[in-house]
């Protein structure tokens, strides 16, 4: 194996810091070719299908491919804005608004990118555009707040088999999990907080996390204890009796057993016991995206109703709320300690221009959207 060439080392000339905030992925666009070329990728990673790969080949390519493209092509569309998939929507303006808030708490010079596991822009693209920019230090800050080998993990693999042939490697912090921090917790329960003072409260929360198969809690994944454990803060912030809340976990894939109880049986059962409103939120997705706006807010809101649930609230996203994007700042703010971005005195009204800059490309990108 090679090692690239790089510049002849300087001490102390074009050294500068970077968060990249990496979200899983989506297809380039809502069609059957493009949701393919993605799955393909996805699917392919052994963190995420954990099946001997000479068996897997044949069934990726010869039932899931062929038969999931077209019919997830069909859900995509369903959600697709004008701008693009809303996931990649949030993550882009997130990383904008995380740029200002930084500035704001006196961080000169950090660039903030974002980037996808899966698709477009790459992560080993982005780290390598930092790279040649000049970025010595670069925190990755996944946008999973509950650690999975399905997610977190292969975020590490993609970032370690990057820099294998990278010569000069910059200093690296990665965030592995945020799932108890206490302004995850809080912006969570003020986004609760908003939804129940504008449309009142349901009898029942339903806590809806991205599910993994069951075998992966018992070989000591510990996603499942982490969605739990953010459960239960939450809950706690809110006051909640045990009665008033219960966790789910959605998107099943495939036969296997996954985590339990899967969510769409949950509330239908709930409305079969004459629960009459439901209000359900998804903790562990950051932004919305498909699963939170086609399988929660449309497919799962239609099994609550016809099961004789009278009226379903979809709680959304933590999105661009200003208290989740402190939040942000402050996990990345804590991966920078002794890195020399702090700023004083005269330099904070640049830095005041530059957090108006990204709100008003954040904005922009809001109102086109
Ligand atoms: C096949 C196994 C899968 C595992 C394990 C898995 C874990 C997992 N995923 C997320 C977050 C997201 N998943 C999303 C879409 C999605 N997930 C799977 C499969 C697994 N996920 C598939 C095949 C898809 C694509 C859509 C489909 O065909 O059903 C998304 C949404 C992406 C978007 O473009 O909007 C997110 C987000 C987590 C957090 C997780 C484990 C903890
Ligand atoms: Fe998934
Ligand atoms: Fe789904």
């Amino acid at each position: 194996m090679a090692f690239q060439k790089e510049p002849p080392h300087t001490h102390g000339t074009g050294s500068s810091s970077a968060v990249v905030l990496v979200n899983l992925g989506t297809p380039d666009e809502p069609t059957r070719s493009a949701v393919r070329r993605y799955l393909k990728q996805f699917l392919s990673d052994p963190r995420v299908v954990e099946i001997p790969r000479a068996i897997w080949w044949w069934i990726l390519h010869l039932i899931i491919l062929p038969f999931r493209s077209g019919q997830s092509a069909k859900k995509y569309a369903s959600i697709w804005t004008d701008e693009g998939s809303p996931l990649k929507i949030h993550t882009q303006k997130q990383a904008l608004l995380l740029r200002g808030a930084l500035g704001e708490r006196g961080h000169r010079d950090v660039t903030v990118a974002m980037a996808m596991r899966y698709g477009s822009p790459s992560l080993p693209d982005v780290l390598a555009r930092l790279k040649r920019d000049g970025c010595t230090r670069i925190v990755v800050l996944p946008a999973y707040p509950q650690y999975s080998g399905t997610t977190t993990g292969s975020i590490y693999d993609a970032v370690f088999d990057h820099f294998k042939t990278v010569r000069n490697v910059p200093d690296l912090r990665l965030v592995r999990d945020y799932h108890d921090d206490d302004g995850y917790i809080d912006a969570l329960k003020k986004s609760v907080l908003a939804h129940w003072e504008a449309n009142g409260r349901g009898e029942k929360l339903v806590m809806s996390f991205h599910g993994v198969p069951k075998r992966t809690l018992l070989l000591g994944d510990p996603y499942h204890c982490e969605c739990h454990k953010t459960a239960r803060l939450l809950a706690t912030k809110l006051k909640l009796k045990e009665d008033d809340y219960i966790v789910t976990f959605q998107s099943r894939f495939g036969k296997a057993e996954w985590l339990q109880p899967y969510t769409a049986p949950t509330v239908q059962a709930l409305a079969k016991q004459g629960v009459r409103r439901v209000d359900v939120i998804c903790p562990g997705f950051t932004s919305d995206c498909l699963e939170t706006l086609e399988e929660i807010a449309m497919e799962v809101r239609h099994d609550f109703l016809t099961a004789g649930g009278k009226e379903f609230h979809y709680i959304p996203c933590l999105n661009e709320s200003p208290a989740w994007i402190a939040a942000l700042a402050e996990l990345a703010e804590h991966q920078m300690i002794g890195w020399p971005t702090m700023i004083t005195g005269a330099q904070h009204d640049v830095a005041k221009k530059d957090l108006d800059k990204a709100r008003v490309a954040a904005l922009k990108l809001g109102a086109e959207n």
